[in-house]
């Protein structure tokens, strides 16, 4: 996948077009980008993503723009995964905001993009003030020659699947939902980082997992597995939070004691998938009692993965296809 950071000034080839934040790639934006890459494949023409950066709601109001399901480099890696031929990462600033939605249409996508087909999300809006939708886009490709195709709302167990939907599932815990929602257990990359080698006396040594992004938007302990390492994913015990009983600021610290596994990682790359909430952070009294609730944490999610090995075998052959 080719990835630029400017709309060309004019167009040399023809694209078919979609335009969002797509943040956390759930299933509403994969069956969107589905149907993108099947026009352009139908057309010949390259499959092509325009998105921001930062998040316009970023830009507008820092303060209460949401925590970021994923990661730009996340983010188009799923893209890229998705079949997707170009990514646009636009930067999203006052220029941009000013523009109204007919300078839009025909700077950026008619000009810029030789936009062929578009397809957005019926609840698309665009340019000034949020003055553009899909009427507005739809009048302007009948008299500027070019489709447009809107996403219908895509539900799970009648739910609207989106980026708020999925934030809210991991807010409230339920990673399950979340997972369902995605289609795909949520995770979190970094790199191992060196940490305050504590952990090795509590007896659960905790790989201490750097992530870029500011905020996450979930806190607890979970568990999860943890791919990179081995050939096949290994379990672990986490915890994402700002480690009250230690007290080390405000930035949450990702950590995860590995189940069975005894290696040095440092600076290894690894991406953690969040499988199932045990139980929310809390402040411990003294360290043993703190190191009593974790070995507690390492006993529940043995259990918890017991638990799914025996559903699994348990389960029909059709099941286990599906
Ligand atoms: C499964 C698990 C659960 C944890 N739960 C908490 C918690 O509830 N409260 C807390 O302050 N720290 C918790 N911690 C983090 C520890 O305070 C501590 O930061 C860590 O184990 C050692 O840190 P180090 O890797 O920097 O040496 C937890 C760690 C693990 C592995
Ligand atoms: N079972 C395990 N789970 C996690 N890390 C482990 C495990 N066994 C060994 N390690 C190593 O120990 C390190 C964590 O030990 P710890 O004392 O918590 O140090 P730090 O504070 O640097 O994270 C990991 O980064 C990894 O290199």
């Amino acid at each position: 996948m080719q990835i630029s950071v400017s709309v060309p000034e004019q167009s040399t080839t023809p694209t078919a077009l979609t335009i969002g934040n797509f943040d956390g790639l759930h299933l509403g934006h994969r069956a969107m980008l589905d149907k993108l890459i099947a026009v352009a494949r139908a057309h010949h023409l390259p499959a092509c993503v325009l998105t921001f950066e930062p998040h316009p709601r970023e830009f507008f109001t820092p303060d209460q723009a949401p925590a970021r399901l994923t990661g730009m480099r996340e983010k188009l890696a799923l893209l890229q995964a998705a079949g997707v031929d170009h990514t646009f990462v636009l930067r999203f600033g006052r220029q941009l905001a000013a523009q109204t939605p007919q300078e839009f249409i025909d700077r950026v996508l008619v000009q810029g993009f030789g936009v062929q087909h578009l397809i957005i999300g019926d609840d698309f809006c665009f340019g000034r003030k949020r003055a553009g939708n899909l009427a507005t886009l739809q009048a302007a490709g009948a008299a500027q020659g070019f489709t447009v195709d809107a996403m219908h709302t895509v539900e799970v167990d009648g739910i609207r699947v989106s980026s708020s939907a999925v934030r809210e599932a991991l807010f409230a815990g339920n990673l399950e939902l979340a997972a369902r929602l995605l289609g795909r257990t949520y995770n979190v990359a970094g790199r191992v980082i060196h940490g305050d080698k504590i952990g090795r006396k509590l007896g659960f040594p905790t790989a201490n997992i750097q992530f870029r992004r500011k905020r996450i938007p979930l806190d607890g302990v979970f568990a999860v597995t943890v791919e990179g390492l081995q050939e096949r994913p290994l379990q672990g015990a986490a915890s994402i939070g700002v480690r009250p009983t230690l007290g080390y600021g405000l930035k949450p610290v990702l950590e995860v004691h590995l189940l069975d596994f005894s290696a040095e990682i440092y600076r290894q790359h690894v991406s953690v998938n969040f499988v199932h909430k045990l139980r929310d952070q809390k402040k411990y009294d003294s360290v043993d009692a703190l190191k009593e609730q974790i070995a507690r944490d390492v006993d529940d999610t043995r259990r918890y993965f017991a638990g799914l090995t025996r559903i699994a075998a348990n389960a029909t052959p059709e099941d286990k296809s599906a």
